[in-house]
């Protein structure tokens, strides 16, 4: 199944702000025929991520649409539009069926599902409130599962594009994301179930590396300095780039997306019993298989002997 922009109907999650938001952008400004609806919790801040998408390609002239008129998903549907709204906490799977009798009742199931909502509270284990933890796997886990449900359902006999978002510590998981890396863990595993069991879909799984969005703005006010330190090689690239790299990398027919080359050479670490569909795939086998052998073992050994240091240093400075 090819991956074009053009003519589709695109559910983007997550999509008021960050990379979604980016997506929804790409496709208003780049496809003529394309819809798209965009969910989130604050219908707020959909509200206002319409108006910046269309005022923008308003003053670009490139559409007679002033960007006053919003378009909440709803009967009777403006067909001119091509942008819509839906707050909708996708955590909740009674939430995201009225979604679905939504988009049924007015034809405009989708063709392409990005499932971009997420986020974390990068903090030590023990400094993570209950409702810090619970959150980390309702918004990130629990929106794709409920999503990614609802779509194999309604779509029984179409071909369908569902393009997930893990992150490269799904790979790789270190200190300071507890909240977050087993979420996007579970993802992975759950998009190697769903393809052999969804045989008229296209599953894609993109792993970013760091981006700038608002929610990357976010935590790094509580992100650890030992998990910056370690995430060091994979500085934060604009929003606008990691979105381009991930279009190209799709059109290219890739399944499994990176958006660094850091997050590359660990996809290459990554064996095991899931295929992997990504760019160069012998050259990246070979280098994970070397560098599992050659540099992981020192890595990992210089890695924890450097934490342990941390911690030391930390809980010195506390007790004094
Ligand atoms: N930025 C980065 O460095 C990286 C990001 N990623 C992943 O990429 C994706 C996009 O990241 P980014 O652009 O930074 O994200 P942001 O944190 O900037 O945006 C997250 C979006 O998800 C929405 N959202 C959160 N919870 C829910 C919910 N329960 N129901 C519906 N919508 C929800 C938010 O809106 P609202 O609050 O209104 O619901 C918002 O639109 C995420 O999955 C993230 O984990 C992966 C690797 C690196
Ligand atoms: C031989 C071994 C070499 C290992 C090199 C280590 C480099 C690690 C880079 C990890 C980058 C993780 C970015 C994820 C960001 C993310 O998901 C958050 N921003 C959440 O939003």
């Amino acid at each position: 199944m090819k991956y074009t922009l053009e003519d589709q109907v695109v559910l983007i999650t997550g999509g008021s702000q960050g990379l979604g938001k980016e997506f929804a952008k790409k496709y208003y400004n780049e496809a003529e025929n394309t819809k798209i609806i965009i969910v989130s919790r604050s219908e707020a801040k959909l509200l206002d991520t319409c108006n910046e998408i269309r005022l923008e390609a308003h003053l670009r002239r490139e559409t007679t649409d002033e960007g006053q008129v919003q378009h909440k998903l709803a009967a009777p549907l403006d067909l001119e539009q091509r942008l819509f709204y839906y707050p909708c906490d996708l955590s909740c799977y009674e939430s995201v069926e009225c979604l679905f009798n939504v988009l049924r009742d007015l034809d405009m199931l989708p063709t392409q599902t990005l499932c971009c909502a997420g986020g974390s509270v990068p903090k030590l284990f023990r400094g993570l409130s209950g409702s810090e933890l619970n959150l980390g796997m309702d918004i990130n886990y629990k929106t794709t599962l409920n999503v990614a449900h609802q779509i194999a359902l309604a779509e029984q006999t179409r071909e369908h594009h569902l393009i997930i978002f893990s992150s490269v510590t799904a790979l790789y998981p270190f200190v300071g994301y507890s909240q977050y890396a087993p979420a996007k863990a579970a993802i992975k595993s759950l998009v190697a179930i769903l393809r052999q069991e969804l045989t008229n879909f296209r599953i894609s799984c993109v792993y970013p590396g760091n981006f700038e969005s608002e929610g990357f703005t976010l935590e790094q006010v509580t992100k650890p300095e030992i998990t910056k330190l370690i995430e060091g090689p994979s500085d934060a690239i604009p929003c606008k780039q990691a979105c381009d790299i991930i279009v190209k990398s799709l059109a290219r027919g890739h399944d499994d997306v990176f958006t660094d080359f850091v997050g590359w050479m660990i996809m290459g670490m990554d064996l095991g019993l899931t295929v992997k569909k990504s760019r160069f795939v012998p050259l990246q086998w070979l280098l994970g298989v070397l560098s599992n052998i050659l540099v992981v073992p020192f890595y990992m050994v210089g890695c924890s002997w450097y934490i342990k240091k941390w911690f030391r240093e930390n809980d010195g400075k506390k007790a004094n």
